[in-house]
C-alpha cells in the first residue's frame, strides 16, 4: 500500500480465528476480494462475518492463516498505520459526542498531520458527497443530527483519508427501512465516484442484493458456500444452505438485478399504448409500472434508437432463461 491507488485487492488465504475461550469463530476461509469492488458477507447470526471483517483491519488477530491489502500481509504492518488506511464503518456509528461533524469527520487527516485547510477542504467535500450541507451541519454536534444523518456522517469520517479499503459492519440496519432504503441508494452513487474496495457486513439478503458486486454466503464457522454475482447467487444457488439463505422468492429478488434485455425486444409500432419505462430500468422496475398502470407491456424508451416493447411474458422468458453456472461451489 503506497498510498497512490485509491483501491486495493484483499487476499484472505486459509484464514482461521479461534477465540481465547475456544470458540472457533472462523475455520480456514480463502477468499480473493477485487479492488474496487463492493464484496458482502452474509449468513446466520453468530457465522463469523464481523470476526473476519475484523481481522482484515487487525482489531482481532487471525489464530491462522495470512490476509494481504496489495499483496502484504497486514500481520507484517504497523497495526495503527493499517488501521489509518482502512475506514471502518459500523452500526451506530461510534461518533466523538463532543466533536463537531467537521472535527468528528477529520479525525483521521488529523492524525496523519494534513495541514488544517487540507482537512477542512476535504471534510467539507466529503459532507457534500455523502449529502450534507457542510454550511448547515458541520458545526452541529452529532446528538443534534437524525440517525441516518449520522450514519452519513461515518461514512464520510470512514473516506476522509482516502483509504484503500473500506470496512462496513451492518452499516444501515439502525436506521428505519424508508431511511435504510435512502442510504442504500446514496451508498450506491457514493460507491460510483469513489470505487473503493468494500467488505460490507450484512444480515439481510435485500440490502446484499442491493449493494453488492459480488456477495459471498457464509455458514457456522465461516465456511464459504458461495461467492458470486447477485444475479448468479439468485439464479443458481451452490447447494440447499444457499437456497434457504437466499429465500423463497429469489425469482423477484432476481428481478431487481436484471436489466432490460433490449436486444431481444419486439420493436413497438406507432400505435402501440403502453406505459413508457426508462432504457437503464430492471425487470423489476418494469413489472411494478405493468402492475400499476395495469398493463401486461410497456414501451420501453431508448435515447433516439426505435422504442421496444417489453411484455409479462418477455419477463418470464428472461427468468428462466438465467441460468449461469456457479463460480464456487462447496459442499454444505
Ligand atoms: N470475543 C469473543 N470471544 C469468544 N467468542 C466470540 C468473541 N467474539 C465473537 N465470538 C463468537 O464467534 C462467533 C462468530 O461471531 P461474529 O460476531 O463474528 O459473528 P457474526 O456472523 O458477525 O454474527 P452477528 O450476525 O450475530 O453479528 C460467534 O459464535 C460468537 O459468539
Amino acid at each position: 500500500m503506497d498510498g497512490t491507488r485509491s483501491a486495493a485487492p484483499i487476499n484472505l488465504e486459509n484464514v482461521r480465528k479461534q477465540y481465547p475461550d475456544g470458540t472457533v469463530a472462523v475455520e480456514g476461509l480463502s477468499m480473493d476480494l477485487a479492488a474496487g469492488e463492493t464484496t458482502v458477507l452474509i449468513g446466520p447470526s453468530g457465522c463469523g462475518k464481523s470476526t473476519v471483517l475484523r481481522m482484515i483491519n487487525r482489531l482481532i488477530e487471525p489464530s491462522g492463516g495470512t490476509i494481504r491489502i496489495d499483496g502484504t500481509d497486514v500481520g507484517r504492518q504497523d497495526a495503527a498505520k493499517l488501521r489509518r488506511s482502512i475506514g471502518y464503518v459500523i452500526q451506530n456509528v461510534g461518533l466523538f459526542p463532543h466533536q463537531t461533524i467537521r472535527a468528528n469527520v477529520g479525525t483521521v487527516p488529523r492524525l496523519v498531520g494534513w495541514p488544517k485547510a487540507r482537512i477542512r477542504e476535504r471534510t467539507d467535500e466529503l459532507l457534500s458527497l455523502v449529502s450534507l450541507d457542510p454550511d448547515r451541519y458541520g458545526d452541529r454536534y452529532p446528538h443534534e443530527l437524525s440517525g441516518g444523518q449520522r450514519q452519513r456522517v461515518g461514512v464520510a469520517r470512514a473516506l476522509a483519508a482516502d483509504p484503500v479499503v473500506l470496512l462496513m459492519d451492518e452499516p444501515f440496519s439502525a436506521v428505519d427501512p424508508i431511511v435504510r432504503t435512502r442510504l442504500q441508494d446514496e451508498f450506491r452513487r457514493l460507491q460510483e465516484t469513489v470505487r473503493k474496495t468494500v467488505v460490507l457486513v450484512t444480515h439481510d439478503i435485500d440490502e446484499a442484493v442491493r449493494l453488492g458486486d459480488r456477495i459471498a454466503v457464509l455458514s457456522e464457522h465461516g465456511r464459504l458456500q458461495q461467492f458470486a454475482p447477485p444475479a448468479e447467487l439468485l439464479a443458481t444457488p451452490a447447494n440447499d444452505f444457499v437456497r434457504e439463505f437466499v429465500g423463497g422468492d429469489r425469482g423477484i429478488k432476481l428481478l431487481a438485478v436484471t436489466p432490460i434485455p433490449h436486444d431481444r425486444l419486439r420493436p413497438a409500432d406507432d400505435g402501440t399504448l403502453a406505459p413508457f419505462v426508462a432504457a437503464d430500468a430492471t425487470l423489476q422496475e418494469a413489472l411494478a409500472v405493468m402492475l400499476r398502470e395495469g398493463s401486461n407491456r410497456v414501451v420501453v424508451s431508448s435515447n433516439g434508437a426505435p422504442s421496444r416493447v417489453l411484455t409479462v411474458d418477455d419477463i418470464v422468458t428472461e427468468l428462466a432463461a438465467s441460468r449461469p453456472a456457479p463460480s464456487v461451489e462447496k459442499e454444505g
